[in-house]
């Protein structure tokens, strides 16, 4: 997918939303548990009834590698399901790989070629060489951590280097690597106060904003301070969504809690 096919589904929608896939076993509906495959049971359902409500999904992998090559097999149904049925949903695996240079490259074949997902996402911390191994696929993304909507962030990412945050220079330099039109990045959405200043720094980028829902950020701060011309957010909400019930209505209260989501989407894009 491109990022101008991805635009044009944000307008088409009135939605910048994303689905989070972080499926935990223990708060999935019990009736599901006797499912053959739980994980991809609860996965198409929730889907199904959220798809016309939002544009991305984000299997995040660790949910699925817990439960090793099981894991890894609801998280190839998964991603075939969409595939197969939502082509035009952008997909994310939320993987945060990155390595020496020829580790990286078997990551992203495992994430774009074996799985054919759209975007991985990656850590920045081990530089240059374990970055563009992941530009290298053409209308593949990798999706950069910037600045994480956890607590730890204060730890490195806000600290003083050359004059700029850690963040900033994170941003900075990656938008001089080779097919850098190819990176989006992670900014949290409990930090929205920071956007300003990275949209100074990335004016084009994409960005995926996780932290909304569950981890308390304002779906409207984002917008305010992140969009772009083009909008050029994709907002993640994964428990706020997924678990809004865990009887067995819990697709249909997935779907009510995305509504609610996107409607206050297409006010603010109205704005
Ligand atoms: O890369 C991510 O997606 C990510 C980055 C970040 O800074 N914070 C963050 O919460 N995430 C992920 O986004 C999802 C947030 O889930 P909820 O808090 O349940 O909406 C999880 O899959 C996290 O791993």
């Amino acid at each position: 997918m491109t990022q101008k096919e991805l635009s044009q589904q944000i307008k088409l929608k009135k939605s910048f939303l994303c689905v989070g896939l972080d499926i935990d076993l223990e708060k999935i509906p019990p009736h599901l548990l006797q499912e053959e495959d739980p994980m991809f049971a609860f996965a198409k359902a929730i889907i199904d009834t959220t798809h016309d409500l939002c544009v991305a999904y984000k299997p995040n992998t660790a949910f699925f590698e817990a439960y090793g090559v099981k894991g890894w097999q609801s998280l190839e149904k998964t991603i075939q399901y969409l595939n197969k049925n939502y082509p035009d949903h952008f997909t994310i695996a939320d993987a945060k790989r990155g390595d020496i240079g020829n580790t990286s490259t078997r990551y992203a074949k495992a994430f774009f070629e074996d799985l054919n997902f759209d975007s991985v996402t990656i850590a920045p911390y081990m530089g240059k060489d374990s970055v563009e191994p992941f530009l290298e696929f053409e209308d593949k993304f990798a999706i950069l951590l910037a600045l994480t909507s956890n607590a730890g962030a204060f730890d490195f990412q806000t600290k003083t280097i050359d004059r700029l945050p850690l963040y900033q220079q994170v941003l900075k330099t990656t938008s001089q690597y080779k097919n850098s039109e190819r990176l989006m990045y992670v900014v949290g959405a409990t930090k929205a106060e920071y956007l300003q200043d990275i949209r100074k720094i990335v004016p084009d980028s994409f960005l995926l904003v996780p932290g909304v829902g569950a981890q308390g950020g304002s779906l409207e701060e984002v917008y305010k301070y992140g969009a772009n011309d083009q909008v050029g957010l994709l907002v993640n909400s994964s428990r706020g969504i997924i678990y809004a019930s865990q009887q067995e209505d819990f697709a249909e209260a997935a779907r009510a809690k995305a509504m609610q989501m996107q409607v206050e989407m297409a006010t603010l894009l109205r704005l």
